[in-house]
């Protein structure tokens, strides 16, 4: 196998240069590289290190042929067209965890800043000013703290709050009581918080709904002399209603770290004797940016070099060891897929998939993702097992997920069930001791077949002379059978043929085994 090739195209440390090396993968480290120029090398790397600066735009996506993964060192991915990406089955990966003290220990550090005016008492005395009496700053002890976000970072904040005497509530819609509790936090709605807060600090990724959280409305809702505190995203503040309410005295300081436009030249809260502004510092520590860089260029080795997943954003995670075992089941549920998507003439409903045995235990969503990727496959064009999820949910396609215990003859068995606006059908599949997937059972029949690069499907009613003639059909039109698999519910019932054969079949001889007396449905498979 010739080593994968990853480019870093920001400024990671170059520990993280090492991770790759010492994995045996291939890495060009560019930070900084012109857009231009990335778009034109893009197509030569199987993965992409980034942290901010680096713009994944769908138009360089469209370039980037070999990209199978892309690791964010750092936490937010607004940089990187996830939906893209996904559509393209590139996995993005983040390192949540890396940076989170640094950013929290920031907003920290501006809070102080804002509260004993720190740069600008810097720089007055450095201009050798010795304003004693300019400088009245605010005791941070017993002060109300509000905390918009506390999920990684805004506890770490919490925390270093509560250490500092001061009384925290936090909104956030997702902090469940109890953890509210082992924070030491009061856990508030909105209007609460900005009614009480002494000093607010975000700490929410930057959505729809979180858009001007602090909106000119929510600003005029707080208390006077509040102090505001931005180390999360630009856009969570309203910068012009904030301006004006500093202008107005109303607020009494801000602290951003983060800008609606970045790199933040000019900004409305420039200028303002009140605002402390530093350029996206939050994570600027030495040791955060090893952390993610270590961490970045791991995650990126162990999936391409093993299959490994983690901490990625569009896909399940799966670990070093889980991978081969998966492997197998992996393309097991997409064959099965493959199958029901290929007789699947539309109107497609809802698939369930069901997990029994030893395969229960394994990371079925992914499992299911493969197997929603080779449904959809023969119907849609550009599915793969990242995209495929969203994909049926956009479509509104249902998917069901069940495991149980291993019930018949199977260590591990895989049924998918497809429902149409016209009928159900399920298929069964295992893995046997070679590793090969095979197809044990068709609409509730036990058949025993692998699955073959071509192949005819059968469904006929259980009557002599159904084999004679469909052998005379195929031979007629010279085309070689390899393997023939049969079943069937009951003597006279429901029977089907699964027929392994060289080349392809012309629509005439399908249609020939059509005509055979007895045959419901013929197809033609390919695998
Ligand atoms: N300034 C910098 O250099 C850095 C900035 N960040 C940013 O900090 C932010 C927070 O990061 P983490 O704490 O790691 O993220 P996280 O995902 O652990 O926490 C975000 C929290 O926001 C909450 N939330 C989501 N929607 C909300 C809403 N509408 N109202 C209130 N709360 C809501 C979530 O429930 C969650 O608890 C991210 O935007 C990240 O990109 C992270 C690292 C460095
Ligand atoms: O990489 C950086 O400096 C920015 C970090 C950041 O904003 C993040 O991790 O979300």
């Amino acid at each position: 196998m010739t080593a994968p090739k990853v480019l870093i195209s920001d400024k990671l440390s170059e520990a993280a240069v090492q991770i790759f090396r010492d994995s045996g993968v291939d890495v060009d480290f560019r930070p900084g590289i012109d857009k231009d120029e990335l778009e034109q090398i893009i197509g030569n790397y199987d993965g992409l290190a980034i942290r901010s600066a680096t713009k994944v735009t769908a138009k360089l996506l469209e370039k980037a042929t070999r990209l199978k993964v892309i690791g964010r060192a750092g936490i937010g991915v607004d940089n990187v067209d996830v939906p893209a990406a996904t559509a393209r089955g590139i996995i993005v990966m983040n390192t949540p965890f890396g940076n989170s003290i640094t950013t929290a220990e920031h907003a920290i550090a501006l809070t102080f800043a804002l509260a004993r005016e720190i740069p600008a008492a810097d720089a007055s005395t450095q201009a050798g000013k010795w304003e004693k009496n300019r400088f009245m700053g605010v005791e941070l002890t017993g002060k109300t703290f509000g905390i918009i976000g506390c999920g990684n970072i805004g506890s770490i904040v919490a925390e270093r709050a509560v250490g500092l005497r001061m009384k925290v509530i936090a909104y956030d819609p997702f902090l469940s009581p109890e953890r509210a509790r082992d924070l030491g936090v009061e856990k508030v709605e909105l209007e609460d918080l900005l009614a009480r807060a002494d000093f607010i600090t975000l700490h929410t990724p930057l959505t729809e709904k979180t858009k001007n959280i602090l909106s000119a409305e929510n600003l005029a809702k707080t208390k006077k002399g509040v102090r505001i505190v931005n180390c999360a995203r630009g856009g969570l503040v309203d910068e012009v209603a904030l301006r004006a309410a500093l202008d107005s005295g109303h607020v009494a300081g801000a602290a951003f770290d983060v800008f609606t436009v970045e790199p933040a030249k000019e900004n409305p809260l420039f200028g303002h004797p009140n605002v402390v502004a530093t350029p996206h510092l939050g994570a600027a520590t030495t040791e955060a940016q090893e952390n993610v860089a270590l961490q970045v260029a791991e995650q990126i080795s162990d999936y391409l070099l093993r299959g490994a997943i983690t901490n990625a954003i569009n896909f399940p995670s799966i670990t070093a060891e889980e991978a081969p075992k998966l492997r197998p089941f992996v393309e097991l549920a997409e064959k099965l897929g493959s199958f029901a998507g290929q007789l699947t003439e539309g109107g497609l409903k809802s698939v369930r998939i069901t997990y029994e045995g030893s395969v229960a235990q394994l990371k079925v969503k992914a499992l299911t993702s493969a197997a929603v990727a080779g449904l959809l496959r023969p119907i849609l064009q550009d599915v793969n097992v990242v995209s495929a999820p969203a994909i049926a949910r956009e479509r509104g396609i249902v998917i069901e997920e069940t495991t149980r215990e291993a019930e018949g003859d199977y260590d591990a068995l895989i049924t998918l069930t497809v429902t149409t606006d016209d009928y159900e059908r399920s298929i069964v599949g295992t893995v046997f001791a070679d590793g090969k997937p095979r197809i044990v059972g068709i609409k509730g029949i036990k058949v025993d077949a692998e699955f073959a690069p071509s192949m005819i499907y059968v469904s006929n009613e259980d009557k002599p002379g159904f084999i004679g003639r469909f052998a005379t059909v195929l031979g007629d039109a010279g085309i070689n059978i390899a393997t023939f698999a049969l079943g069937r519910d009951a003597e006279g019932g429901s029977a089907v043929a699964l027929v392994q054969v060289d080349g392809k079949v012309p629509q005439a001889v399908l249609d020939g085994v059509h005509a055979i007396p007895g045959v419901k449905h013929a197809h033609q498979l390919t695998f």
